[in-house]
């Protein structure tokens, strides 16, 4: 029975492989204005959808909230949409004529797109959109916890793309989920290319699979409080950013870092703002519940309200509690609740400069988010450089909620829900992914002319026998020095 399954999941993931391919060549020679209104009847699709996905997504998984999900697909058609519009992804898309250059866009092929439960229905939104702005099929692999919404918002997608001229096959979704059907997928010889998102496991199996990975795995974002900050507003923005979709965006603040010199104050503002902050016990007790054994989060609070954490870890918060703050003197396994949340739940630190905040940061993204993210809040250029060249993140995002600046919708970055990590992470993209990382570019070029090739007088061969002086070195041998050279090597080589 159980074999007969498997067997069926692997079957399933090949046969939309190669329905998959089979629409991408077609897909390939579509001309830009066509992917263009594809792409727009798939943005008219999620936005119509986003309400019904956003609570189909909340109660199948359980973890965020409906608004924030709304938000999410509405921001994965339309922000997105927007942003995409202009690129041309079909043809020349670029001529260069002062280096005699064209560069020509070519679709990667066929994508496995891999979905985390904890945003299930933008991520395909998101994946969908770009795939075929740059004329690839996809076939995604849901989350075991997520397997129906995603499958409709792969279905709501498909048949918009669909409507508007799109090959039949070119955007899949397995249904019968299993890792053996989910591997089958990614290293499948017509997958061309794995977007991977969600658990570390996953994203590491996706990186082992011998294809071209763009993967985004855990963040452990820092947001750090510096002096010169607006205080209230920092306040306001770590907790919308940590509360944004219950902390389920992997650029989610996990922890404050404050100087000692204003901490006090920021604490006064983050509990206007519906911070709880736990005592010690209070701090073992939510531990032992958003922690599990293995020292990851336990699944069963990721995207929890505080009020769901308080219960289980049975400790009593005030009703308007937004987030739960646990005041921490370390990072490691002594202190489980300093590694990535993924729930309303925040770290904080006092530091006694911003030299101390800098090394706290460090060992906060040394615990698990190098190369992701880390937050600011800060009006000194000079202390924003230093973080900057410092820091092994690609996002340091300033005076900003982390989840909303992360993914491009509260800052200049693109808009993405897969935020590339760099080798830090052992990701080939160091940015937010975007259609143009899912082409192949051709570049064609002309001739610009012979450059000229400049006769190279011999070096001298001093150094054989003596240190000789640099002077020396820089002069031109000449005929007799070159003869007298020739001659004591071969004396010394007793010839
Ligand atoms: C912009 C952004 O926000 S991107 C978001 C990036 N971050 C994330 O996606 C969050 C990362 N996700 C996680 O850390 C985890 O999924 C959690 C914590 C949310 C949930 O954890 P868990 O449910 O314990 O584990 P996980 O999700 O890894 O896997 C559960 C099981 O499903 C399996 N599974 C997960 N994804 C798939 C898939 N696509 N196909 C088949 N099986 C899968 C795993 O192999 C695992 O199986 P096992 O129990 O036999 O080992």
């Amino acid at each position: 029975m159980e074999l007969d399954r498997d067997l069926c999941s692997l079957q399933e993931a090949r046969n939309l492989v190669r329905d998959a391919r089979k629409a991408q060549e077609a897909l390939m020679n579509f001309t830009q204005e066509q992917v263009d209104k594809i792409i727009d009847m798939m943005r008219e699709a999620g936005e119509a959808n986003a309400a019904r996905l956003a609570m189909m997504a909340v109660s199948e998984t359980g973890m965020g909230n409906y608004n924030d999900k709304c938000f999410k697909n509405y921001f994965a058609s339309r922000t997105l949409y927007d942003f995409i519009k202009p690129m041309k992804t079909v043809g020349i898309i670029r001529e260069d004529h002062d280096r005699k250059l064209w560069e020509i866009a070519e679709p990667v092929g066929v994508i496995a797109g891999i979905i985390p439960t904890t945003n299930p229905t933008s991520t395909v939104i998101y994946k969908a959109m770009i795939a075929l702005k740059s004329r690839n099929a996809i076939v995604f692999s849901p989350h075991p916890g997520a397997v129906r919404c995603t499958n409709e918002a792969a279905k709501i997608m498909h048949q918009a793309a669909i409507a508007a001229g799109a090959p039949e096959g070119v955007i899949g979704c397995i249904t019968n989920v299993s890792m053996g059907a989910t591997n089958e997928l990614m290293k499948h010889p017509s997958v061309a290319m794995i977007l991977a998102t969600g658990g570390s496991p996953l994203v590491k199996a996706a990186y082992s699979s011998g294809k071209p990975a763009l993967g985004v795995g855990p963040g452990n974002v820092p947001a750090f409080v510096e002096r010169s900050a607006d205080l209230p507003k920092a306040a306001e923005y770590i907790v919308l950013g940590k509360t944004f979709d219950n902390g389920t965006i992997c650029a989610s603040e996990q922890a404050v870092v404050v100087e000692e010199c204003i901490a006090d104050e920021l604490i006064s503002h983050l509990k206007r703002q519906g911070a709880h902050f736990l005592d010690p016990e209070e701090v073992n007790k939510v531990s032992n519940v958003v922690m599990s054994a293995n020292g990851g989060v336990n699944p069963k609070v990721v995207g929890k309200e505080p009020k769901f954490i308080a219960q289980l870890a049975g400790i009593v918060i005030p009703d308007q509690t937004k987030c739960l703050v646990a005041p921490l003197s370390g990072v490691g396994p002594q202190w489980p609740l300093s590694y990535e949340k993924l729930t309303t739940v925040l770290g904080f630190y006092r530091v006694a400069d911003w030299h101390e905040g800098c090394e706290r940061c460090f060992q906060l993204l040394e615990a698990g988010g190098v190369g992701h993210s880390l937050a600011m809040h800060c009006n000194n250029q000079e202390v924003i450089r230093e973080f900057a060249l410092k820091k092994p993140v690609n996002r340091l995002l300033i005076n900003t909620p982390a989840s909303m600046g992360g993914v491009g919708a509260s800052t200049g970055l693109s808009p993405s829900f897969t935020l590339g990590c760099g080798t830090w992470a052992g990701s080939s993209v160091s940015e937010n992914v975007t259609p143009l990382h899912l082409i192949n570019i051709k570049r064609v070029a002309w001739h610009q002319g012979i450059p000229e090739r400049k006769t190279m007088q011999p070096m001298g061969v001093a150094g054989i026998w003596e240190k000789p002086q640099a002077q020396q070195l820089n002069q031109q041998v000449d005929a007799r020095l070159l003869k007298e050279i020739i001659d004591k090597v071969l004396q010394h080589l007793n010839v």
